[in-house]
């Protein structure tokens, strides 16, 4: 009796602070309106709103994160302000986000991650589709996967980056934990074929040398993909994630496959919109260069001089001519700032081509 005396104070707090969080939120909603107001109210003839402002809700989310106090996590508390700041956003403007499809991949995963669940998502079925759509401005943004920690670069993104002038406005990392699917029909010891994109299949060669040594490995166009299929297809399993599994009411036989237990992929925010500094971004520039002995090092050395930190480097071939590179290079810092605008035209400089992707805040979550 006394407990559930006990339970009953608690319950009645709980519910009084429940009211009082729906107030303070209906409250910042509609602070969100106004500000909505005041952006239509103050545009220039013939500009367009901007709406979603990336650097601004990275503020909010590192905010919230220095000044949480516990005991949920900053990462959880972080994800709550999340959800809160993309349904506000929905009122001032629901986004349109297109992503590398179908449903249930890890880019929708990441969609969701970045812009919270009320954004509106349109899954593409390849890399350079997805580019087009923004471009086309038929959404908003896209999002795409740049580079994974084990298995490196993705070459169709950063190809596209060549054949499209758009604007990197944010970058997402995301764990990716990969787990053996199946249907209905199929039982363990009767696989004969696992399907999965060419990236998981890397990503979880070890587990599969060590477990289905002899099994045919077939890859798709996605591990969303691959699930679809081993829904109907007996005897066969798919490699994908927790999103696909659910989606496609799926059985997973294996957790936690891949190789590496920090596997992480990293998504690009492609959009039209520079963003403003946050004191904590990152840029990233495509650079062509003529092939001659010491240009590498000559392009990279205002970066050990002015001890600007290189995060990724990434050689293509260029399109122009054969034996030819362009270099993809990120590091920290944005492009507004003096030191490296300086940088930047001094390896203009000596280069055939440089073209800034874009200055975009450092993932917070
Ligand atoms: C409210 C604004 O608009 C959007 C919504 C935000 C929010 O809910 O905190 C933050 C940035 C913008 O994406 C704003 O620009 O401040």
């Amino acid at each position: 009796m006394a407990m559930e005396q006990e339970l009953k104070a608690l319950r009645v707090r709980i519910d009084d602070l429940d009211s009082k969080i729906l107030d303070l939120i209906s409250e910042r909603a509609r602070c969100a309106q106004e500000v909505a107001k005041v952006k239509m109210a103050n545009l220039a003839e013939g500009e367009h709103p901007v709406f979603y402002r990336p650097e601004r809700e990275a503020f909010v989310l590192k905010n919230i994160m220095e000044r949480n106090k516990g005991p949920l996590g900053n990462e959880e508390m972080a994800r709550l302000f999340r959800e809160i700041m993309s349904t506000c956003l929905a009122l001032e403007q629901p986004l349109h986000v297109a992503y590398l499809g179908p449903e249930g991949t890890f880019t929708q995963a990441a969609a969701i991650k970045h812009f919270g669940h009320a954004v509106v998502t349109k899954p593409m079925a390849a890399i350079d589709e997805v580019f087009r759509e923004v471009v086309a401005g038929a959404v908003n943004f896209g999002v795409v996967p740049v580079e994974n920690s084990t298995e490196g670069a993705v070459n169709n993104t950063l190809d596209s980056f060549l054949e499209h002038d758009l604007v990197i406005c944010g970058e997402v990392e995301l764990r990716i934990h990969h787990h053996l699917l199946v249907g209905k029909n199929t039982k363990q010891d009767h696989i004969t074929r696992i399907y999965s994109h060419a990236q998981s299949l890397a990503q979880c060669r070890k587990w599969l040398d060590a477990h289905y040594p002899n099994v045919e490995r077939i890859a798709v166009s996605s591990n969303a993909d691959a699930a679809k299929r081993v829904q109907s297809e007996w005897n066969s399993a798919a490699i994908a994630g927790d999103m696909a599994a659910s989606l496609y009411d799926l059985t997973i036989l294996s957790e936690k496959i891949e190789d590496r237990p920090d596997n992480s992929t990293r998504f690009f925010i492609i959009g039209n919109q520079a963003v403003p500094p946050t004191g904590d971004d990152k840029t990233s520039i495509i650079v062509s260069i003529h092939n001659k002995p010491g240009i590498l090092h000559d392009l990279l050395e205002p970066f050990r001089r002015n001890h600007i930190d290189l995060t990724r480097i990434e050689t293509r071939p260029a399109r122009s001519s054969k034996w030819s590179y362009v270099f993809f290079i990120d590091f920290k810092g944005h492009c507004s700032d003096p030191l490296i605008k300086a940088v930047l035209e001094d390896m203009g400089k000596g280069s055939i081509g440089l073209k800034v992707l874009g200055s975009y805040p450092q993932a917070v979550l």
